[in-house]
């Protein structure tokens, strides 16, 4: 049902009026149609401007779609999130009513953004409410990955953790490393920011073009797309999922990189071709990925990429032991104690 209660107070307060009279008032706000349970905070701002009726999915699962062309029809707004696509299909049920598509989302890979400007629809979204926390997350992805701590604690929990070994479970330093950033925005900058105490020795990164004023704030330097599989100890992937992005993270970038490299996708599940994914992690073409994103959402979970620990594991640890060696990374001159 259409409604505010708020609203349908403060209309009363303003315009005492009638039963029929204040419904005939209602039915001339305009629609909202909001497709998911919003936080609340978000909703009261709906509610208490009074200047709008408007109708929730009120549940934290997506609308069914058939459901949702239903309901857009005759919208004036629609307040989505980013399960939702907003094509020509959706925008054709809404009809011409519809002037304005707020997402509640940074990333926009689900509008339509040629049909809604062809339409003149606005549209809104909320840059920067995700940067602080995609940032950490990232960070905290990247050292489990790298620190390999999903697989220690598997080990303790299956009795894998036997004595103490010289190299077991070892992982790679963040010190001394070359981070790459492909696709330097806000977050690619929090992102930056955050590891650098870990003593990274440099950070770069690619993008469709330089972005002089946010590498400035990291002293990142501006590299190819190649340079950047070539150099990164780490490879965090921060970009938008367009046309030019959709599927970037492939064999052709994979099998540039080095065998250390840990792969980490914060962005989109889009950017990433997952058999070449899986295929250069079973291969040992890298040596880990830490992905807060897949295609789909959820990845089903007999999927490839889940079984990979195993292998991926042997993969690691050989890596791990050829590189100790040869770069004497542990060896450090003896200290006497007594
Ligand atoms: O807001 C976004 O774009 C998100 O990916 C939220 O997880």
């Amino acid at each position: 049902m259409w409604c505010s209660r708020t609203a349908l107070g403060r209309l009363r307060r303003i315009a005492p009026c009638t039963v029929t009279g204040f419904h005939r008032a209602m039915s001339t706000l305009p629609k909202v149609y909001v497709t998911r349970k919003v936080p609340p905070d978000g909703l009261d701002i709906l509610r208490e401007s009074g200047q709008v009726q408007f109708e929730m999915w009120d549940s934290d699962d997506p609308v069914p779609r058939v459901e949702l062309l239903k309901k857009v029809k005759g919208c004036d707004g629609i307040l989505c999130v980013l399960t939702e696509k907003i094509d020509a299909q959706l925008l054709e049920a809404a009809g011409p009513n519809l002037k304005v598509v707020s997402t509640m989302s940074v990333g926009f890979d689900h509008l339509s953004l040629d049909e809604l400007k062809k339409r003149g629809i606005r549209v809104g979204y909320t840059p920067d409410v995700l940067t602080d926390c995609v940032a950490e997350l990232t960070v905290a992805l990247l050292l489990a990955t790298s620190r390999r701590l999903i697989e220690a604690t598997h080990e303790a929990k299956t009795g894998g953790w036997g004595t103490w070994r010289t190299l077991w479970l070892c992982g790679h330093e963040l010190a001394n490393s070359t981070v790459g950033i492909l696709g330097l925005g806000r977050i690619g900058v929090a992102i930056a920011e955050r590891l650098k105490p870990f003593k990274v020795k440099k950070f770069i990164y690619t993008d469709v073009e330089q972005r002089p004023e946010l590498a400035n704030m990291i002293e990142a330097e501006y590299v190819s797309f190649d340079e950047m599989a070539k150099q990164s100890d780490f490879l965090a992937v921060c970009c938008a999922l367009t046309p030019e992005t959709h599927g970037i993270c492939n064999l052709n970038l994979f099998s540039k990189m080095k065998k250390n490299a840990i792969f980490i996708n914060t962005s989109r599940g889009g950017v990433v071709n997952q058999e070449d994914l899986y295929e250069a992690l079973s291969t040992g073409l890298i040596a880990g990925a830490g992905l807060d994103v897949t295609t789909p959402e959820p990845l089903p979970t007999h999927h490839p990429l889940f079984t990979l620990k195993n292998c991926g594991k042997h993969a690691r640890l050989m890596i791990q032991m050829y590189l100790s060696i040869k770069k004497k990374k542990h060896w450090t001159p003896l200290t006497f104690i007594v």
